[in-house]
């Protein structure tokens, strides 16, 4: 038997943000980085696999061209029903690449509807008459208005996701979600006859998702942040269970590397500094005028294992990052920044690093691929949407990663997270 959902994640953050939802809610995943051989087999006892791509903040076309081939893929692997998991503060630009690579998955599947929600109560993220909250504030009151690649400036979805798209987009709100699977279907009949191809969803609740999702089960393709997840596996029938979720106890040094500048990594940098942990500070200009910081990180990394985390980070405040913007240019300091702390990541584990922490969806793009990581298995959750997960390096010992997205995770995270996994990895003289 194949899988049944088949899921395409625009960033690897959001990948196991997706697949640890999906695990929780009862499903056996696997999460692939990168599109798959298209001859490979699909793995053995899935009920979903997740494909990691680093779509987001890629030119629209590559965007679309890689989705495509991920659903081709997810498809030959007997996939029943397509998930397109995007941010959970729906991180696009006027170009895309939401809209453009939902319509040609909507096309490739033969199908004229679907459905668009980030929502994701567990982490703030609800949406209402289709504007999105993150905690208490609109979307463009929130930290994402100042996002370096993807700022987020109107928090109304329905013209944020219309300016993306061709078709017509349209809402199914909060009274229709609330009255059930039956009146959200009616609402959805009635929206296809209007010519509409995507709607917004509102969702202020995990209830909300759940009856969300038992009206999609005969939709061809959803898309979502992680919150729909919860309310999809019921459609095969599971349940919710632990059983996924145990992995191999861990070993090695512990390490951080910071490449998020969101709000939430910036007060965890700022926790960790503040227990006088050792950390590095990575500078774009510096690096841009021809330093060598990977290796300096590195030998003050060597120095300081066997205290316990070092953190290595880029992280900076708005201002901070807009000065760099200004004068290397946006892509150019995120390129720049990215491939540093890739490098620095595939030092530590050179060091000894086995338990490593990545905080920021593109920068863990960057790392992933650096390390040669071609799958991951889902283990506990450390909070909401991040999940520590088991990945075989390319010479076959394991590494414990987290890769957490930006504004997820509490205030000690870099520290805190460490406890959550089994088996004598700490390290002598280690202090967390
Ligand atoms: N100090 C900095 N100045 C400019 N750009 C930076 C800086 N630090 C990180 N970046 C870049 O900003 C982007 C952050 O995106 P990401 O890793 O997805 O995390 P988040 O979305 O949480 O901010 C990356 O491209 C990263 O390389
Ligand atoms: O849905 C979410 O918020 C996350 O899963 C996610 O995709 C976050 O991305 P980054 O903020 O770039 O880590």
């Amino acid at each position: 038997m194949g899988i049944r959902l088949g899921c395409i994640a625009d960033d690897f953050t959001g990948a196991t943000d997706l697949a640890n939802n999906l695990v929780r809610a009862g499903m056996r995943v696997v999460q692939l980085i990168g599109v798959p051989h298209p001859g490979a087999p699909a793995p053995a006892d899935a009920d979903a696999v997740v494909i990691a791509l680093k779509s987001r903040t890629e030119p629209a076309a590559e965007a679309v061209d890689s989705s495509l081939r991920a659903l081709s893929w997810l498809r030959s692997a007997g996939a029943e029903q397509i998930y397109f998991k995007y941010c959970s503060t729906f991180d696009s630009t006027p170009d895309g690449n939401i809209g453009p690579v939902t319509e040609a998955l909507m096309d490739a599947l033969g199908t004229d509807f679907t459905v668009a929600t980030p929502a994701f109560p567990d982490n703030g993220r609800t949406v209402f008459k289709g504007h999105l909250f993150v905690g208490d504030t609109l979307l463009s009151d929130s930290g994402m208005r100042h996002h370096p690649l993807t700022p987020m400036t109107d928090s109304n979805l329905v013209s944020v996701l219309g300016a993306q798209s061709t078709r017509p987009v349209g809402l199914i709100d909060h009274t229709v979600v609330a009255a059930g699977p039956d009146a959200i279907r009616d609402r959805i009949a009635e929206l296809r006859k209007d010519g509409v191809g995507a709607a917004i969803v509102d969702a202020v609740s995990n209830d909300d998702l759940v009856r969300l999702g038992a009206a999609v089960r005969e939709l061809p393709l959803v898309t979502a942040g992680s919150g729909l997840a919860i309310g999809l596996p019921a459609n095969w029938g599971l349940r919710p269970s632990r059983a996924a979720d145990r992995l191999p106890p861990a070993g090695g040094h512990a390490a951080v590397v910071s490449g998020s500048v969101s709000t939430a990594t910036n007060g965890q940098v700022q926790e960790f500094l503040r227990t006088g942990r050792p950390a590095f500070s990575v500078d774009p200009l510096r690096i841009a005028a021809g330093a060598d910081v990977a290796a300096q990180a590195l030998a003050f990394a060597a120095a300081h294992l066997a205290e316990g985390p070092v953190l290595v980070y880029s992280t900076e405040a708005p201002g901070a990052v807009k000065d760099v913007q200004g004068r290397l240019g946006a892509a150019e300091a995120g390129e720049l920044v990215e491939r540093t702390l890739a490098r620095v990541a595939q030092g530590l584990v050179g060091l000894g690093v086995r338990r490593l922490v990545v905080a920021g969806g593109e920068t863990s793009g960057a790392v992933v691929q650096a390390l040669g990581l071609t799958g991951l298995r889902i283990g506990p959750q450390i909070d909401p949407g991040v999940p520590w997960c088991a990945a075989a390096l390319p010479d076959g010992d394991t590494l414990h990663i987290t890769l957490k997205s930006g504004n997820f995770g509490g205030p000690d995270f870099f520290t805190a997270s460490f406890a959550h996994l089994t088996g004598g990895g700490r390290q002598e003289g280690e202090s967390v």
